[in-house]
């Protein structure tokens, strides 16, 4: 599970005298993964946060956890009020906390920013104080025991126009600042059509795959590997939570899975009639989709080789490994590890730019180490 990391190496930043006047204090509703894990941001930059949740035992948690106090806060004196709460519930809570809090900004980081937005106009709700945002950061877990003060570091988070005076809006730019990520503009209308692309039909085809897993034979599930674990990570999510987001972006996402059935079909129809192109055609296509995704830091992905490495499970193995990695000069760029589960040992497999790939796995066989690919 995604346990807190308190390494303070990519903390957020503290906050400037101008950045704790405008948003000092906070009130976060909801204080579950994402809730929290902003009061835990905010707190570690100085702010005061005031954490309410359904459950006080949530808020308990979170508390505890560093996000904030439990204690009320002076209504009046409220600048921000970030409502972390169900998309369903969004709409209502949003309205009831522009009205408590009188001064103050109201943001919601609900997964789906127009259906929220045409909620409160259908309600008649004045949102020059209501700023729609989503951060792009997150996980299959729930609750604020998987809370961390770093989820949003070097992540985007959107911000939906098209409601919000300019100051309103300033202040939560300022937010998503103090919390450590990249901000976007969007059109709520954009940002619900990307989302189903890079979100909402990602996780309905990882469920898809995990539910066919329901009727794998036990002796059969002892050979997944990496693979179906990579593609089945977002599979653990909560189905209340996906089932409200789902049905909330249900147009874009019945375009996006139309596409989806007809490359499918075609799929199908090809794998009939045994024309090897259909499967060549499909992994290959899968492979370009995949390389147009940002790389780290945002920047376009490079062509990376992937170096399989078996370690031992014993001390000192991987610090071994990564210092043989340095020795040659070559930046990991990314990293995963499988266990084995029938002997003690692991397979290590490092990212690294394709270029480097062939000399490093020279260097790596000659020092003893045992290559998987
Ligand atoms: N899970 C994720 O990775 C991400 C979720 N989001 C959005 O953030 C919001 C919260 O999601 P999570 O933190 O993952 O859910 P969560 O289930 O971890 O936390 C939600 C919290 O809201 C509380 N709550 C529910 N209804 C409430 C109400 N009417 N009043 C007060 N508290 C209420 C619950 O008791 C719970 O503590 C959702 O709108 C979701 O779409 C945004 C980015 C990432
Ligand atoms: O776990 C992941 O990789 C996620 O992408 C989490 C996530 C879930 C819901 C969101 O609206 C945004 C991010």
């Amino acid at each position: 599970m995604a346990g807190r990391d308190l390494s303070p190496i990519r903390a957020p930043q503290p906050a400037s005298e101008r950045q704790y006047a405008e948003l000092d204090p906070v009130v976060v509703i909801g204080t579950g993964l994402v809730g929290a894990s902003i009061g835990c941001a905010l707190s570690a930059a100085g702010i005061q946060v005031h954490l309410r949740d359904r459950y006080r035992s949530h808020a308990l948690v979170a508390a505890g956890l560093g996000a904030g106090t439990v204690s009320s806060a002076q209504n009046s004196a409220v600048k921000l009020v970030v409502v972390a709460v169900p998309p369903d519930a969004v709409p209502e809570v949003v309205e009831r906390a522009l009205a408590r809090y009188r001064h103050a900004v109201v943001t919601d980081v609900a997964s789906v920013k127009k259906p929220v937005m045409d909620a409160l106009r259908e309600a008649g709700v004045d949102l020059s104080r209501y700023v729609g945002s989503h951060p792009m950061a997150g996980s299959q877990y729930s609750g604020p025991l998987t809370a961390s003060p770093h989820l949003f570091v070097d992540r985007r988070w959107v911000i939906a126009d098209g409601s919000g005076s300019a100051q309103a809006v300033r202040r939560v730019e300022a937010l998503v600042a103090l919390c450590g990520a990249r901000l976007i503009h969007l059109a709520p209308a954009d940002h619900d059509r990307a989302v189903a692309e890079v979100s909402h039909v990602p996780q309905i085809m990882s469920s898809l795959t995990a539910a066919r897993l329901r009727e794998v034979p036990p002796p059969d599930l002892l050979l997944a590997g990496q693979g179906v674990r990579d593609v089945t990570r977002v599979a653990g999510s909560d189905p209340t939570l996906w089932g409200q987001i789902i049905a909330a972006n249900r147009t874009e996402i019945l375009t996006q899975l139309r596409a989806i059935r007809a490359d499918l079909d075609q799929l199908l129809e090809g794998l009939g009639t045994n024309d090897p192109q259909a499967v060549t055609g499909l992994i290959a296509a899968g492979r370009e989709g995949v390389s147009a995704l940002p790389g780290k830091h945002g920047h376009p992905g490079s062509a990376l080789d992937t170096v399989v490495v078996e370690i031992p499970d014993a001390p000192g193995a991987l610090a071994r490994l990564f210092a043989e990695i340095q020795a040659q000069g070559v930046n990991i760029e990314d990293l995963s590890i499988e266990h084995d589960l029938a002997k003690p040992a692991g397979y290590l497999s490092v990212a690294v730019e394709a270029g480097h790939a062939e000399a490093l796995r020279a260097a790596m066989t000659a020092s003893g180490w045992e290559l998987r690919s």
